[in-house]
């Protein structure tokens, strides 16, 4: 297959690295300059829980390339502008690996290709021009952005499945998009805020404030017509706690390094989605005022 990895940088890296073992698909990573230039000069190397040195195409023009599939893996903020380079292409499916809500919908409006939802539970990091780190294992899921059976999704999966890694190929992402908005809504901010490891949201307070924001992502979902119960979004969050415990969440990273975080797309996609139905979302507006008035008084927004 033909794969065009738009916006390498730590998980699309991580991705299009694995994707590009053996040879065994064509794949072209669409990064920043410094990254490109040494993919072209030194090829990708991946290390950490996974190891691979790979020789991918890499650019830093995302416009006018054709492929079988485009993934997206910049941050919630560019996807916009990654859905105005790739209308200029041509692709048979563009999928989503980003976390956050509203990526599908932007990339969809732009895009005349089916667009594919995605997660994906792998941990990366990009350690420097031309070396990625997986920092944990873990699987990526595709399927229809509106859930049911999608051939393209099969195709995708069958895909990322033959190059080794963990994938399934999934009926219901609407479901999953929301499990993981309550995953992310309980651990990103409080690890960000309080600086701590994702375990840390496991001890004392900071566990009934991780639950109860996953129990309030799950209310909006069952208010948005999507069967997520209280039970299975604490669960889910709980269980990502535990397997990434010495895991830095992305937002941490965001804060740490002085970037802007995907606080809108995610707390902040609970709130204006609870404020459209006139529920309360207490610790989700909390959380998403906290970080914004952190991005605020560092001029990122
Ligand atoms: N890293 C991880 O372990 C995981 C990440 N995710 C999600 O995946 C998404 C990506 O995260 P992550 O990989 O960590 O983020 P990164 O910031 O490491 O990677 C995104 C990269 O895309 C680059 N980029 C943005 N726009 C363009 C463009 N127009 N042309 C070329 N390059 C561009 C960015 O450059 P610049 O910074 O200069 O803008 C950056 O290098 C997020 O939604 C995140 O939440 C999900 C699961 C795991
Ligand atoms: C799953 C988790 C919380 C892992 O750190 C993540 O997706 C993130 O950091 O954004």
């Amino acid at each position: 297959m033909e794969i065009v990895v738009f916006g390498a940088g730590s998980l699309g890296s991580l991705v299009g690295g694995l994707l590009a073992r053996e040879r065994a698909h064509d794949v072209t990573l669409v990064a920043r300059r410094d990254h490109a230039d040494a993919v072209r000069e030194s090829g990708l190397r991946v290390e950490g829980e996974l190891e691979a040195r790979v020789d991918p195409t890499a650019t830093t023009d995302g416009r006018e390339l054709a492929a079988d599939v485009a993934i997206v893996t910049v941050k919630t903020a560019d996807t916009a502008a990654a859905a105005e380079a790739l209308a200029t292409g041509s692709f048979d499916a563009v999928l989503s690996l980003q976390n956050g809500m509203g990526n599908e919908e932007t990339l969809a409006g732009a895009l005349d290709a089916p667009v594919l939802a995605g997660t994906a539970s792998y941990g990366a990091i990009r350690r420097e021009p031309g070396v990625v780190e997986c920092t944990g294992l873990g699987e990526v899921v595709v399927g229809a952005r509106g859930g049911g059976s999608s051939h393209l999704a099969d195709r995708v999966g069958r895909t990322f499945a033959a190059a080794g890694l963990e994938t399934a190929v999934a009926d219901d992402m609407p479901r999953r998009l929301w499990e993981k908005l309550a995953v992310n809504a309980g651990i990103n901010p409080i690890t960000a805020l309080a600086d701590v490891d994702n375990g840390a949201v496991l001890e004392r307070a900071a566990i009934e404030v991780a639950r109860v924001t996953a129990r309030e992502t799950a209310r909006v979902a069952r208010a948005c017509g999507v069967d997520l119960s209280d039970r299975d979004a604490v669960a889910a969050m709980e269980a990502v706690a535990t397997d990434t415990a010495a895991n830095a969440s992305s937002m941490r990273q965001d804060v740490r390094a002085e970037r802007r975080t995907e606080i809108d797309a995610i707390n902040g996609y609970v709130v204006d989605r609870a404020d459209e139905r006139g529920l309360e979302v207490p610790a989700n507006r909390t959380l998403t005022a906290l970080v914004r008035s952190w991005e605020r008084a560092r001029g990122l927004r």
